[in-house]
């Protein structure tokens, strides 16, 4: 039995893919083979001897320490797109609420409560606090066109709006998505001084961290709406605080509310929604669950963060799967070992991700219940090896 602990509320879907004749799905397990989880920050967490892999139903994975799980053998994945479109929904959605200054315009409204048949006559007197502007002919900067910036990118023009996209590493699919309607901008400065609303989709990484700094407000249009669905922490407070006090800053909308960004005026703050919707939710727990249990059962990889995409029918008697640094003749050690044990490989494949790489063997003959222990710690003891399994 293998056994799989959620750090998270997990849709059903999901946890019901691990089937209960091989798995045991117990958010109170102490040693479990697999993890499946959202937003719960691991990092200050134990690795359990056990663990082999850690499923994140959702896109960030700042809350896992991937560096450490690499060392370990510990693969990590994630569910690219899954989630896609509930964020592009709900930046939508506050892309316009927010200039119609539908938020505020309602709260007033319920303020109205227990004045009678006056109300009608009050809210025509009021509404001309929450005159808006309309979104038609602005310019949208989207930072990041992976799934969530792409969608966002082409939807917005869709709505009529000037659409200008920034980002340096865009995969190939991505731009075959994207329509050829949204400009390019070669540099990201480009979209600080150029538009009426900016909205970001990078992960948080060191590069990203502070992205939104006293420099970056300093190029920007007054009055620009900014939209951070990505982290809080892509955005420097103290400079943020400072962009909305100035008045370059007319609206900050983001998903990561915190102690500080709540005090601050014009900020739009919502609890972490983008991805908080049945379809979305769905979609995540059962893409994470499918890849964590293959990869448990088959030592297959897909869509993992810390290592590259390994997939290989499972052609032989045994399968070794070998997690470790991508450095030179690894194999070449491996197979020499498994010739000591008269293994006969009968299928092969070596795929690395920087640091690290993984190797999969399929062993032909019947390999000894009674040697495999031996094996593993052999295979272990070439340098820079750091995770053995045999299926
Ligand atoms: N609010 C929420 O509930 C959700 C938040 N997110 C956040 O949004 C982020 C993006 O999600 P996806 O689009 O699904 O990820 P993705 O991996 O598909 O796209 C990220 C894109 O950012 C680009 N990028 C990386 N560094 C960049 C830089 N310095 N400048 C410009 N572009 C850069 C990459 O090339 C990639 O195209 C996630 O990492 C996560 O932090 C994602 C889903 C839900
Ligand atoms: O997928 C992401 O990166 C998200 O931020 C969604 O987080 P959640 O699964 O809603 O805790």
């Amino acid at each position: 039995m293998y056994a799989i602990k959620p750090l998270n509320n997990i849709a059903k879907c999901g946890l019901d893919v691990f089937n209960k004749d091989l798995y045991e799905v117990n958010d109170q397990s102490e040693n479990p083979d697999g993890i499946i989880l959202r937003s719960f920050n691991m990092h200050d967490m134990e690795f359990p001897e056990n663990l082999k892999g850690i499923a994140r139903a959702g896109a960030g994975v700042n809350n896992i320490p991937v560096q450490s799980c690499s060392e370990k053998g510990i693969v990590v994945f994630n569910t690219p797109g899954a989630n896609a479109n509930a964020v592009k929904e709900l930046v939508l959605a506050t892309i316009l609420a927010s200039s119609r200054n539908l938020i505020d315009g309602v709260s007033w409204v319920k303020t109205l409560e227990g004045e009678g048949e006056k109300v009608p006559k009050l809210v025509e007197a009021g509404k001309k606090e929450f005159v808006g502007r309309e979104i038609a002919g602005k310019t949208l900067g989207v930072i990041g066109l992976g799934a969530v910036g792409a969608l966002v990118a082409n939807s917005a023009l869709a709505l009529d709006m000037e659409v200008m996209g920034f980002d340096p590493f865009i995969s190939v699919d991505t731009a075959w998505n994207l329509s050829r309607n949204v400009q390019r901008a070669m540099t990201i400065e480009q979209i600080f001084s150029s538009c009426d609303f900016i909205t970001v989709h990078v992960p948080l990484t060191e590069q990203t961290r502070g992205m939104f700094n006293k420099e970056a407000f300093s190029l920007m249009k007054n009055n620009v709406k900014i939209l951070n669905f990505s982290r809080g922490e892509l955005a420097n407070e103290e400079d943020l605080k400072a962009a909305i006090e100035s008045g370059i800053v007319g609206k900050y909308i983001t998903d990561f509310p915190n102690e500080n960004v709540i005090n601050m005026k014009n900020v739009i703050a919502i609890p972490h929604l983008g991805a908080s919707t049945k379809e979305s939710e769905e979609n995540c727990a059962i893409m994470a669950a499918r890849q964590l249990k293959n990869y448990i059962e088959t030592g297959n990889i897909k869509n993992s963060v810390n290592f590259a995409n390994v997939e290989l029918p499972y052609v032989g008697k045994r399968r070794i799967t070998i997690a470790h640094h991508n450095v030179p003749n690894m194999v070449g050690q491996i197979t020499a070992i498994l010739a000591h044990y008269h293994l006969n490989i009968a299928d092969m494949l070596n795929r690395s991700k920087g640091e690290f790489a993984y190797t999969l063997i399929d062993i032909d003959n019947e390999v000894e219940d009674a040697i495999v222990p031996e094996l593993k710690e052999k295979i272990k003891t070439v340098s820079g090896v750091v995770r053995v399994r045999v299926i």
